[in-house]
Order: structure tokens, then sequence, then C-alpha cells
């Protein structure tokens, strides 16, 4: 069966938006968001979901990496606070979401992390490797009751519910989601050409993005740009239908004007302010 047939497209209108802000607010009242992330070798995913937080409303964010990485990390976006591994989250604000995987990795600090966040009751969003150490220990790591996104692409997905490949998931991506959001609970976006979504109710897709954004980077841009429409305080599922629906219609505006083969995640990133913009206009 097609997953086409199967689910409806996501429309426009379906789009939630972002309530407006007072004259009188301050940064307290967007949330903060702690990005977990940022092995050797891969302090770039960290910054990027850190920065899409940020570009997508968050009022605080800190991003928590090897402190190996955090020199430079720090130079690449002095809006974000940075603290090393290895973190504990024992205290942290009331307004805190964690998003958790890019450029993670899965050494001993990333394990003792994730063990913690999976008795957390903040809003959370699972990425890359925190995908794939939940895929090793299965659904016992989440212990407690938590608002919880999860954002696997196919090679995540199979890990995820035992299988050898992606080939497996990409033959049946409706069954795969299902299974996944029954196996693990929360709301699910299954990422590529049509990334399929399954929170509350029924399962859409989404009909935006384009081949450009298979470029290394692109779905740590998600990871945070989900983060901080939660932080906002947006209900999860409608975060989860508006942060694919932006990251998509951001990769469709920078493939416009650069062409797909050129499209960084960072152009991605760049594009997010105008369609949040854009978005706004429609809002009559
Ligand atoms: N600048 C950076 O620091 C970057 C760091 N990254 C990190 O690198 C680590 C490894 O992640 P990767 O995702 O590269 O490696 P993975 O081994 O998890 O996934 C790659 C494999 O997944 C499958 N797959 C992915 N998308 C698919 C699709 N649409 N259809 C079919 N199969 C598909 C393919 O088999 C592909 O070879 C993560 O921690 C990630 O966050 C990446 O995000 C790239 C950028
Ligand atoms: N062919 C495509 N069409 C539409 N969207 C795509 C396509 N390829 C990749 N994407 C999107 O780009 C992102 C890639 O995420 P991911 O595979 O996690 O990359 P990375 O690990 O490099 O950050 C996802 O949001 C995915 O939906």
């Amino acid at each position: 069966m097609n997953m086409d047939d199967a689910c409806a497209a996501l429309t426009l209108e379906q789009l939630p938006v972002l309530p407006r802000r007072s004259p009188d607010a301050h940064k307290g009242q967007f949330g903060h968001v702690f990005v977990l992330g940022g092995a050797p070798g891969m302090g770039g995913a960290l910054a990027l979901a850190a920065a899409a937080a940020y570009r997508t409303g968050a009022g605080l964010v800190t991003a928590v990496g090897h402190p190996a990485a955090m020199p430079y990390l720090a130079a690449e976006l002095p809006e974000a606070t940075w603290w090393d591994w290895p973190a504990s989250f024992a205290a942290l604000p009331e307004n805190a979401v964690l998003a958790a995987g890019p450029g993670l990795g899965q050494g001993l600090a990333a394990h003792d992390m994730l063990r913690e966040l999976g008795q957390l009751t903040y809003p959370q969003v699972w990425d890359a490797d925190a995908l794939n150490i939940l895929a090793r220990f299965g659904p016992s790591l989440l212990r407690s009751e938590a608002v919880r996104l999860f954002t696997p692409h196919p090679g995540e997905a199979a890990r995820l519910l035992g299988l050898d490949n992606s080939a497996a998931i990409q033959a049946g991506r409706l069954s795969a989601i299902q299974a996944l959001q029954s196996r693990y609970g929360g709301y699910w976006v299954l990422k590529g050409h049509h990334s399929l979504l399954r929170g509350e109710g029924d399962c859409c897709y989404c009909p935006w993005g384009n081949p450009g954004m298979a470029t290394g980077g692109s779905g740590d841009v998600l990871t945070g740009l989900l983060a901080g429409l939660l932080a906002q305080g947006l209900p999860p599922h409608e975060a989860l239908l508006l942060g694919v629906a932006v990251h998509a219609l951001a990769g469709d505006r920078a493939a416009r004007q650069l062409g797909p083969e050129s499209l960084l995640a960072g152009d991605i990133l760049n594009a997010v302010p105008y369609v949040l913009q854009e978005l706004k206009s429609l809002d009559v």
C-alpha cells in the first residue's frame, strides 16, 4: 500500500501559529532548551540544533557537549550558554525542554545522560544517537511519564524495531511508525521523502521538503526546531506538525534559491525565520 493513500497530506491551514508576544514579554516566558550532543568531531550537529532552537523562538538555549568542542562552538553561537559533559540535570528550571542526540555519540557519558533523561518529566526530543542508545536498551529506558517527540530516519527506525536495515522500514513506512509508537509511546516523525507523522489521532505526511535536504546536519536542525516550539508551550502534537512543516518549507525555500546540490543544513536554518514570517502572514 502506498502510504500517501493511507495518510492525509498535512496542509498549511492545519498548522498552528505561535502566539503573539506581549509587549512586556521576557525571555523566561519562552522556555529554556537544553541540547545534549556534540561528541568529539560532531560539535557542529550540536551547534545547528542549538541555533535552530533559538531561531524558532526559545528564550534561552544551553548546549551540553564534550569539553573539547566547547571553545569553538561557543564562538559559533555566543547567544547560547555551554555546559561540559558529564552533566547532571537534577536542578533544571521549570520551563526546561531537553533535546538529545545531535552528534551525541554512544559513549559512556551519553549513556549516563540518557539514563537520567529517561527518568525526567520535562518535555523531550529524542534524535540520532539518543535513538541508537534507546534501541540498545529498549522502552525500559523511558521510565518517567514525559512528553517525548522522536525523530528517527529510516536507519534509526530500523534499529529501534530490531530490524537489519532501513529497506524493511521503507517497504512499510506506515506500519513502521505505528509499531514505533506502540512500542515506545510518544509522538513520532519518520523522516525522509514525505516524512510521516504520528502524534494524536490519524497519521499524516509532510508534502513539503526536497532531496536537497539529504545533506549532513538537516535532521539536527529539525531537532532544535521541535525543542524550540515545545519550549514556547506549544502542545506536543502541534509542535510536531509545525516543526516538521517549517523545516521542510525552509528546505524548499533554500533549495529554490541555491539549488538542491548546494544546499547545506545551515541554509535550512537560515530560511527558518522567513518561513515563520510567511506562516504568520497566512493567519488572518
Ligand atoms: N556536523 C555534524 O556534526 C553531523 C553529525 N551527525 C551525527 O552523526 C551521527 C551518525 O548519524 P548518521 O545519521 O549520519 O548515521 P546513521 O548510521 O544513523 O544513518 C545513516 C544510514 O541510515 C539510513 N538512512 C538514513 N536516512 C535514510 C532514508 N531517508 N532512506 C533510507 N535510509 C536512510 C541509511 O542506511 C544511511 O546510510 C549522529 O550522532 C548524528 O547526529 C550527522 O547529523 C551529520 C552532521
Ligand atoms: N529526499 C528528501 N525529501 C524530503 N526531505 C528529506 C529528503 N532527504 C532528507 N530529508 C529531510 O532532511 C532531514 C535529514 O535528517 P537526518 O537523516 O537525521 O540527517 P542528519 O543526521 O544528517 O542530520 C530529515 O528531516 C528528512 O526528512
